[in-house]
């Protein structure tokens, strides 16, 4: 599904590299968790995958379903099936979250040469998907996360995800801020997307996350490489001891 390899990019406007020689592959049905110290390159990598313009890759590739998207605009890959729960949603002012959804769905379903929802099917959809997400219709009305609390912002995030129905989800830090209730919330709407033909990125700090969302494998992202990769116990000796041991191992 996705195989990085051999991945360096750097910011455009300074020419800092950030990611220095990252290989990763997550195949089709997996969650792979990703955690690392603050400043590694984490969502660095996150806006690599969805196309920001504001970072250059300057080696290596990135492959999705054995083709490299390095070409595609992020519209396209989003098009594709990459879609970015990001960790500092963006406030849309002027936008409601509703009329948000209808085009973001909408624009996906013409590159992909399908037909427009119809209003009904729209808004069934999006009332299946807001109340499987504990989001009120009223929330839906206001422009897409003006004055949402951390948390909604998080969970419109998901929204979008599940309607959407991306093909690789990566989520970044997507855990922070919420309470422990909207961290279940959330944890399930991530689950019911678990499928066969799907892959997950979960980028997280904490090991608590992943008590709900188990990941097929845990990969720690050190100064911009994937350091060591194991399963789900990776995350657990990481809480028990922190990055040290296994920073040292790696240098
Ligand atoms: N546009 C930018 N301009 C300057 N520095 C940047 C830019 N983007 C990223 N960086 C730097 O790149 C490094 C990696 O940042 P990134 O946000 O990817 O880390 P992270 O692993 O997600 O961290 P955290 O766990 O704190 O969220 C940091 O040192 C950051 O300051």
């Amino acid at each position: 599904m996705l195989e990085i390899r051999n991945l360096h990019a750097r910011i455009a406007e300074d020419g800092t590299e950030i990611i220095k020689g990252l290989d990763l592959t997550v195949k089709a049905g997996e969650v792979a968790a990703i955690m690392g110290p603050n400043g590694s390159g984490k969502s660095t990598l996150s806006y690599i995958l969805a196309g920001r313009d504001d970072y250059e890759v300057t080696e290596g590739e990135i492959l999705y379903n054995g083709e490299s998207i390095l070409e595609m605009d992020p519209a396209e890959r989003a098009a594709a099936g990459i879609f970015l729960a990001f960790q500092y949603p963006m406030e849309i002012p002027g936008v409601a979250t509703m009329q948000f959804l209808k085009v973001a769905m909408n624009e996906q379903r013409k590159a992909r040469g399908e037909a427009e929802l119809t209003t009904p099917d729209f808004i069934r959809l999006v009332k299946e998907a807001a109340g499987s997400l504990d989001i009120s219709m009223d929330m839906l009305k206001r422009p897409l996360n003006v004055g949402f609390s951390g948390g909604e912002k998080k969970r419109a995030e998901i929204l979008q995800m599940k309607l959407l129905a991306p093909k690789l989800c990566v989520l970044d830090e997507t855990d922070s801020g919420l309470d422990i209730d909207a961290l279940k919330i959330v944890a399930d709407g991530v689950n019911s997307l678990r499928a066969p033909d799907r892959a997950t990125i979960v980028i997280t700090h904490y090991q608590r996350l992943l008590d709900y969302i188990e990941p097929d494998t845990v990969h720690v992202l050190s100064k911009g490489r994937i350091i060591k990769t194991g399963d789900k116990s990776l995350a657990l000796e990481l809480e028990a001891k922190g990055y040290a041991d296994i920073i040292n191992e790696a240098a």
